[in-house]
């Protein structure tokens, strides 16, 4: 059976059976993906590794079994595993795995180039080069976010409130944090001030630092998304480009901007930690609002601000964020 290098999906296609480019496993041409996971029974070839996949043929008739682990990989079909009828013996591939689990393509949506094809007769997967990090493979699970999502019975998504200090984003993280919790929603908040004193806590506030703050925020709060959990990130997060950045990162939907619409002078007023002050007295220097930027947000999906003057209380803005959630789907799991 002849081989080659499938240059959509990056890997060797082999008979019916090719790498599969969700991010989970193997797929078979026209089989059915069973999973990603152990397989008791089977034939395991070569040292001490990781299964990967086992798939079954169209009808089902044979139990065909991928291997990949680190160091190297190895396919085979399985003539007995669990499957009964008349099982198809395919010859056996071998090939090296530099560093890297096989598993198909990075599931994270980012840019990254790749080093497929075979050397010396060795196949090789598609290891990726992100940002500095090279020569990596993205490792799929069989346990997907609608499995967590059904279980906690409730969607994912990133809450991003962004607004000057003092605006009251911390107020209304934690009033939602807390409404969530007495729904019986899970939701996590990540906040500016408690981010920096661990994850961030070699970041300042030049325009550099802002943007990887809220790079490695927008990072982790996909993760948090992933899991199933309701994500409410606050942060002034000032530079639109920033906090695009971090929308980009999440499916269409999943990233709800909330702008907090003060007015400086309102948040000059209220000043909880007297940072104006010392910022106004030139003992703070790039304070927003005073002597740094904020880019305010064109297209948040929410924006709280006052109504004849008015703003509204916490309580307020959090049945207005708790009715977009429910519209929106993300308090049911289906
Ligand atoms: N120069 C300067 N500018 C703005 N804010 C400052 C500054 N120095 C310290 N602080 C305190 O840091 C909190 C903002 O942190 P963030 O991580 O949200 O900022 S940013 O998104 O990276 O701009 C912010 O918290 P909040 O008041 O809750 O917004 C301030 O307490
Ligand atoms: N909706 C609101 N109306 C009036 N005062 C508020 C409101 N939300 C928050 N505050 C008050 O404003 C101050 C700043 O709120 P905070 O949540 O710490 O803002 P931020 O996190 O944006 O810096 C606090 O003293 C808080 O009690």
């Amino acid at each position: 059976m002849a081989k080659r290098v499938d240059p959509v999906r990056g890997f060797v296609r082999r008979g019916g059976l090719c790498w599969s480019r969700d991010g989970s496993a193997l797929r078979s041409r026209g089989g059915e993906m069973v999973g990603v996971g152990s397989l008791g029974g089977g034939r395991r070839g070569g040292e001490v590794g990781q299964w990967k996949c086992r798939e079954r043929e169209r009808g089902g008739a044979g139990a065909s079994v991928r291997v990949g682990f680190k160091g190297h990989w190895h396919r085979s079909v399985v003539a007995s595993a669990r499957s009964s009828g008349s099982a198809r013996q395919e010859e056996v591939e071998h090939g090296v795995v530099a560093e890297g689990c096989v598993n198909g393509d990075a599931g994270n949506g980012a840019a990254a180039s790749s080093n497929e094809g075979s050397i010396s007769g060795l196949i090789l997967p598609p290891l990726m080069t992100v940002g500095k990090s090279t020569n990596i493979l993205w490792q799929g699970c069989m346990v997907k976010r609608e499995d967590r999502q059904r279980m906690l019975n409730q969607k994912g998504c990133v809450i991003w409130i962004t607004g000057l200090s003092g605006s009251g984003k911390s107020t209304l993280a934690c009033t939602l944090d807390h409404a969530l919790l007495q729904r019986g929603k899970l939701s996590y908040v990540l906040d500016g001030d408690n981010v920096r004193h661990g994850l961030n806590n070699n970041l300042g506030f030049s325009a550099v630092d802002r943007a990887e703050n809220i790079r490695r925020v927008g990072e982790v709060a996909k993760l948090f998304a992933d899991t199933g959990i309701i994500c409410i990130a606050s942060f002034i997060s000032p530079y639109k480009k920033d906090r695009d950045a971090c929308r980009s990162l999440m499916g269409a939907g999943d990233f709800i901007e909330v702008f907090m619409d003060v007015a400086l002078e309102v948040c000059e007023q209220r000043d909880p930690k007297g940072l104006y002050k010392l910022a106004r007295a030139g003992k703070i220097k790039g304070f927003t609002g005073v002597d740094d930027p904020y880019e305010e947000p064109q297209e948040a999906e929410i924006v709280m601000k006052a109504v004849n003057g008015v703003y509204a209380s916490p309580q307020e803005m959090t049945v207005q964020m708790l009715a977009y959630l429910e519209e929106n789907g993300f308090l049911r799991g289906d």
